[in-house]
């Protein structure tokens, strides 16, 4: 099975549909950021993008918490979601569609997706045992679980027993093809490591799943018996679909799928991989709908080694973070420290050290730096001299000529961190060309065009930085592209491209002579632990 080609100027890509057991953590956040910068970065490059997140809404989880606070489960949802979306603000992340699965337009979708499936004979009704984490909303295995009974994600909540008739839906019939999914299509599922863990349980054969709860009223009822309702998952999945419908457009499938489908990629945690990479592709094909083009699943961030998870309460408060640090620094540790395919920890004084390293030190003292010798030495003006009187072999030229293709190399492969650290290394090269060069020393020597070649590279590589950096730290690159006298911000996603266009801001030496330059402004303030982590 080949996947259909998308359109080469459209770019559709997914969070995932949060849970609203609770409100959202540092892990929901991380998801979400990585989407956002992907999407900048797509925008930047001039496509259009459809950027979804969301929140899935239903199932027991959602009742029981419910139940718990004394709410009914729409009032707890709504009250979450309110949280979800404050959050996504904060980070500074601009998404375009916010799919709710308990919008009566996504009942719509889901009964006729429920209707074809059940057309293609791939629901039946029979008995169902099994543990079930009502945590994760999935039936495990006994082998699967921990001697206490738990699941390893869940070690706090026992898996209950479950024997009960539900509808089921026939994965089994599905496993050849899903096997050619992945053998003619390595760029599917990414990284190669959960390829291969999702390639190997389906050739460990499949079993089907059921799609329905008798017991669970917060979903919607099967259509054709309304004791039943929706299997949450089954649910979940197709609010990526209803998230593609206009707002004014009627809610039926081809309506939904007719512009931005397929979607170019879902991002997930690898916690949630085999409802992507199996059952969703599987339900697919039988309701005849043409497959996503990727899935690419990063690892957890974790605290002493155990996922941060909003079951386990042992999550990190996303809001007092921004609070303390601002959007751009929160969004730069996690895109630069973490590999985005990796399980990766977070520590507060590593974070500020990094931060104050790479932002503050190398990048903004630089760039105040070199701008403040500009005002000395070269009248307050611009160097007048551009990029092509420097040689090809200069130090910094040499690396800035061709970093551009490597950076978006790293940010079409999602390696982030890799991509972060080529152009850092292109900002310690330059504070250490400054540093030898020691234009100080030349300009009383009256070495005025040396000065000006020095104090130009240096503040070209900057501006090449700033740029590649700026779908990651937009407010950040937006202050220094003002220092460098350009009039654009980067969370204006949708003209950016037009100001500084990304074929040529993306090359190296673009820096006119002559620029007339704003006074300098320190354009990263170092930031500071509290008290009493400091202590
Ligand atoms: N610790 C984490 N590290 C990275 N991503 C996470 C983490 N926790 C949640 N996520 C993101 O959220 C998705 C799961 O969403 P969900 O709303 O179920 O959050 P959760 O905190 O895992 O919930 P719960 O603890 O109730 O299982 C993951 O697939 C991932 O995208
Ligand atoms: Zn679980």
């Amino acid at each position: 099975m080949t996947l259909d080609k998308t359109n080469p100027q459209k770019f559709s890509l997914t969070t995932p549909l949060y849970y609203v057991n609770d409100v959202p953590h540092i892990g929901s956040g991380y998801t979400t950021m990585i989407a956002d910068v992907i999407a900048r970065f797509e925008r930047l490059k001039g496509k259009s993008v459809l950027l979804i997140t969301g929140t899935d809404e239903h199932g027991q989880k959602i009742e029981r918490t419910a139940q718990e606070k004394g709410v009914t489960p729409q009032e707890h949802c709504d009250r979450i979601v309110t949280r979800f979306d404050e959050l996504w603000d904060k980070l500074n992340i601009k998404y375009d569609r916010f799919s709710r699965t308990t919008a009566p337009r996504h009942e719509a979708i889901v009964k006729e997706f429920y209707q074809r499936v059940w057309e293609q004979g791939d629901i039946y009704l029979a008995q169902q045992q099994g543990w079930y984490c009502v945590a994760c909303e999935e039936f495990k295995e006994k082998r699967e679980l921990l001697e206490n009974g738990c699941c390893p994600l869940h070690p706090n909540k026992q898996a209950e027993w479950r024997d009960e008739e539900n509808y089921f839906f026939r994965l089994s019939q599905y496993q050849e093809k899903l096997e050619d999914l992945y053998q003619k299509n390595p760029g599917f599922l990414e990284p190669e490591s959960r390829r291969n863990e999702i390639l190997n349980f389906i050739k460990g054969g499949l079993q089907d799943f059921s799609i329905s709860r008798i017991n669970v009223e917060w979903g919607f009822p099967i259509p054709n018996d309304p004791k039943h309702t929706i299997y949450v998952w089954f649910d979940a999945l197709l609010g990526y679909i209803t998230a593609l419908l206009e707002p004014e457009q009627e809610a039926t499938l081809d309506n939904a799928l007719s512009q931005w489908w397929p979607i170019n990629l879902h991002l997930i945690g690898k916690d949630i991989l085999r409802f992507h990479a199996v059952y969703w592709p599987a339900m697919l094909m039988s309701a005849r709908v043409s497959l996503p083009q990727r899935i690419f699943s990063h690892g957890f961030l974790t605290k002493d080694g155990q996922k941060m998870s909003k079951s386990l309460g042992n999550t990190l408060n996303p809001f007092d973070l921004i609070e303390r640090y601002g959007s751009d620094a929160i969004r730069y540790y996690f895109l630069k420290e973490i590999d985005c395919g990796r399980d990766g920890d977070f520590n507060e004084t590593r974070f500020v050290n990094v931060l104050n390293a790479d932002l503050a030190n190398d990048l903004g003292n630089l760039l105040n730096r070199t701008l403040g010798m500009i005002k000395k030495y070269c009248q307050g003006e611009g160097p007048q001299i551009t990029g092509e009187n420097l040689p090809l072999e200069h130090p910094l030229k040499a690396i800035g000529l061709d970093l551009s293709e490597r950076i978006i190399h790293s940010y079409e492969t999602l390696r982030f961190n890799q991509g972060c650290e080529e152009i850092l290394a292109l900002i310690r090269a330059s504070n250490k060309f400054i540093d030898e060069q020691a234009p100080w020393s030349l300009f009383k020597q009256g070495q005025q065009a040396q000065v000006e070649g020095i104090l130009y590279a240096v503040l070209e590589s900057v501006r090449l930085s700033a740029y590649l950096l700026s779908p990651i730290i937009p407010n950040l690159s937006s202050r220094i592209y003002e220092q460098l006298g350009f009039l654009v911000d980067f969370n204006q996603a949708d003209q950016v491209n037009q100001i500084v266009p990304f074929k040529q801001h993306t090359q190296w030496g673009i820096l006119a002579a002559n620029r007339v330059l704003p006074n300098p402004q320190p354009v990263f303030a170092k930031l500071e632990l509290p008290a009493e982590e400091t202590s």
